[in-house]
Order: structure tokens, then sequence, then C-alpha cells
């Protein structure tokens, strides 16, 4: 089974968290995009949703499926996006896709978080993956320095702009042993927009999917 075929599979299941008749919370990156697709079936039942980035929003869209502006939504049920690495806490690192303000902005008010990934995103340890920061861009080399000092080595993600006009600087290297201490401080740093550590608020729901099936975890 390829590794699209887990994301599918973790991302068809999925919808059995849509609430019908509510407003869906949608992340990004290429497992998000099989969760869009998936919920193009399903569009009749829902009121609409709340995109996590410009190139989500293009996708449901293109569905037929109704966006709704965040700041004209004050319930989202459910939010569901994917990540690049996930812990057993279900503590994570997003941002690949370099689309972790808007994430963090509508998860933060979603009630329920669930995220879907291949098991290859499942990790003992947070930090092998580099972590994305954005960053204002006149703060940027103050920022490199900042985060060097707490032990990463920051490359700027070259010709890269966000959808909030930053700059992201992808951090190699952290020793995340206390992955909510840490998004703390680099969220602390004057000029970062936010870091893709989804510690404070992770993950509610864990779907992995794996060859054997798509395995539930749940936040205790
Ligand atoms: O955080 C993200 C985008 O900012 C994505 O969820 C993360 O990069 C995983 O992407 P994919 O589903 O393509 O593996």
């Amino acid at each position: 089974m390829t590794q699209d075929e887990l994301k599918q599979q973790a991302a068809l299941r999925a919808l059995d968290y849509v609430i019908d008749g509510s407003i869906v919370g949608v992340g990004t990156g290429s497992t998000a995009n099989f969760f869009i697709d998936g919920l193009a079936g399903m569009k009749d039942r829902i009121v609409g949703a709340v995109a996590s980035s410009e190139v989500s929003a293009r996708r449901l869209a293109s569905h037929g499926i109704r966006l709704f502006d965040m700041n004209d939504v004050d319930d989202i049920p459910v939010y569901v996006d994917g990540a690049d690495e996930i812990n057993g806490g279900l503590a994570m690192i997003k941002g690949g896709g370099g689309a972790q303000t808007r994430e963090k902005i509508v998860a933060a008010v979603a009630r329920k978080f669930v995220c879907i990934c291949d098991a290859s995103k499942r990790v003992e340890r947070l930090g092998r993956f580099p972590l994305p920061v954005e960053v204002i861009p006149m703060a940027r080399a103050q920022v490199a320095r900042e985060l060097a000092r707490l032990g990463g080595r920051p490359v700027l993600r070259e010709g890269f702009i966000t959808d909030n006009g930053n700059l992201i600087l992808d951090v190699h290297g952290l020793s995340i042993t206390d992955p909510a201490a840490l998004e703390a401080t680099i969220d602390g740093i004057v000029g970062v927009v936010t870091n893709g550590l989804f510690a404070k608020r992770g993950a509610d729901v864990l779907l992995l999917a794996t060859p054997g099936g798509v395995q539930t975890f749940e936040r205790t």
C-alpha cells in the first residue's frame, strides 16, 4: 500500500467525525486534500467549511463547498488536519506546508481536533522534522539568532511566502524534550508569528493509517 493510499484511508475515516449541519474546520496538505475530496461527497449534509489556507479554500470551493470567514464563525465542532510528526501524547509538529498559523487559529476555535496521518508520522519524540517558524520579514535575522541560541539551526524556506505575507524559518536540530515549553518559548520571541509545535493545543483524536488498517487514538 502506498503512502498516498494510507493518507487517503485516514482522511476518509475522518468523515465519520463530521457533524451534520455544522461548519467543518479543514486543514492543509496532501492528507487534508483527501479529506476535502471526501467531504465533497457529503457537502449537502454540512453548512460549509473554514479553511486553514488559500490552497485548501480553493480546493473546497472547486467542490462547491461553501466557505466561511473565520471572523464570522464562533463554533467549529471538528477540525481535521494532517501533521508532519505526532507523538504518543498527540502533540504535533505541523507547518510543512507553511500554513501553521491559520491552522492554529482554526484549531483554537475547534472543539475537536482530528489528526489524520499515515504511520510514518508517528514518532516517539518530536524534532526530526525541522520545526517551521513563521516570522515577520523584518525580524528574520533577529529571530534566527534567537533560535540558534535555543540550539537550533534555522534555515530560510527559500522563495516561500505564507498566506499572511511572512517568511518561514525551518529549524533543524532542536532538542524537544518538553514540546509545550518550547512552543511557548519560541512564540515569545519578538517577530515570531507562530511556530509549528502544536502541544498546548494538540490533537484530540489521531487516525493513524497503517497497512493493517486505520488505528484510532484518543487524548487521555
Ligand atoms: O501542517 C501542515 C501544513 O502546514 C500539514 O498538515 C503537514 O505538512 C502534513 O502534510 P501532508 O498531509 O502533505 O503530509
